[in-house]
């Protein structure tokens, strides 16, 4: 399987790092000045099996095309490019639902790339473990079962195992709803709220995402798999989130760098849109949408999630 990966961030640049024990991989970017090391990921010297280029007619010779750009950057990616892609087996990586669209990446890959298999690459890893080669385990997901299967084989190596599944809407939606969550747990933290009002953050926003993504058709049991609760167990305990370390300078008033990727931020105002458009109660993913805008005040929301009607569990 000829492998390319689109997207030269931290994400992109570490799958192909860990992909190339598997043989050649072609890492494409659309500005790679920095040669062989990728200040995203800092310390991490790309292996020779890893090609870079900036012509992504080239990279588009693979068979198996790996996304790795923002989820809000895909839809006017594959405005450009959508035709060009098609008719491979096309992987995601984003985590995210597009603002506009109120649709996940898969969605936009099947509308843009309408001859393509269409797979997603999502679960607990951050970029930098991944690229030192540390253990990881991933889910792939792709309705077709047997591209998974293929897919999944092509994509495993001995330090990154990958378990399979069809349930590409839950995969998806468990990759994006767990930064919305991500962001609140920081935020708890960044106020000083403590850790146990953390951990009723995780465990009533895992009922959000559950709530959610169940209603738009993903298996639960999905949820609590590594795309779901795994990935959720890793961004919402670890700095090493930046979804969790923006929603920590939110809770502590601190300064952001504004160019960081924070997936959440998008995805939580796309949540509230769709949770009104299908009536579904998202008090959570309203909060943090609202915080990230600065409509509310950090005590405000607290206030607001701990005055809500009593309820059972
Ligand atoms: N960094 C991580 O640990 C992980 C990231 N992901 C997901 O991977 C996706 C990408 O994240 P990162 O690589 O970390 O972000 P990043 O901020 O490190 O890199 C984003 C890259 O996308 C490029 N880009 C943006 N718009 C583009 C466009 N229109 N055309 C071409 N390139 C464009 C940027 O130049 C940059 O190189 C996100 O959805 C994230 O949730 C998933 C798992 C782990
Ligand atoms: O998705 C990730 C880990 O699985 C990366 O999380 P952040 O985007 O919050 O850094």
């Amino acid at each position: 399987m000829t492998i390319s990966i689109l997207g030269a961030g931290a994400f992109g640049t570490a799958l192909a790092v860990a992909l190339s024990a598997n043989g050649p991989v072609t890492l494409w970017g659309r500005s790679i000045g920095w040669g062989r090391e990728n200040p995203r990921l800092p310390g991490v010297t790309l292996p020779a099996p890893v090609a870079v280029t900036d012509d992504l007619g080239a990279a588009l010779a693979a068979g198996t095309l790996l996304l790795a750009l923002p989820a809000q950057a895909l839809r006017p990616f594959l405005d450009d490019h959508g035709p060009a892609l098609d008719g491979r087996r096309l992987v995601n990586t984003a985590k995210g639902i597009d603002l506009d669209r109120l649709t996940g990446p898969a969605q936009l890959l099947a509308e843009a790339c309408p001859a393509a298999t269409i797979a997603t690459l999502t679960g607990p890893s951050f970029a930098a473990d991944i690229a030192r080669g540390l253990p990881t385990a991933l889910t792939l997901a792709c309705a077709d079962a047997e591209t998974g299967r293929a897919l999944q084989h092509a994509l495993s190596t001995p330090v990154l195992r990958l378990y399979r599944t069809t349930d590409l809407t839950g995969a998806e939606l468990g990759g994006a709803l767990k930064n919305v969550i991500a962001i609140a747990a920081g935020v708890v933290i960044g106020a000083g709220l403590g850790d146990s009002a953390r951990a009723a953050i995780i465990t009533r926003g895992f009922a959000e995402m559950t709530r959610l993504a169940t209603r738009l058709g993903a298996r639960p049991e999905t949820l609590t798999g590594l795309s779901g609760l795994g990935d959720l167990t890793l961004t919402c305990t670890s700095p090493q989130s930046r979804n969790f370390r923006f929603g920590h300078a939110l809770g502590a008033a601190a300064d952001w760098d504004a160019t960081t990727t924070v997936e959440g931020a998008a995805t939580a105002r796309a949540v509230a849109a769709l949770a009104a458009r299908l009536g579904e109660d998202m008090p959570i993913a309203a909060m943090v949408a609202a915080l990230a805008e600065g409509r509310v005040s950090v005590d405000k929301a607290a206030d607001m999630l701990m005055t809500r009607p009593l309820k059972e569990e």
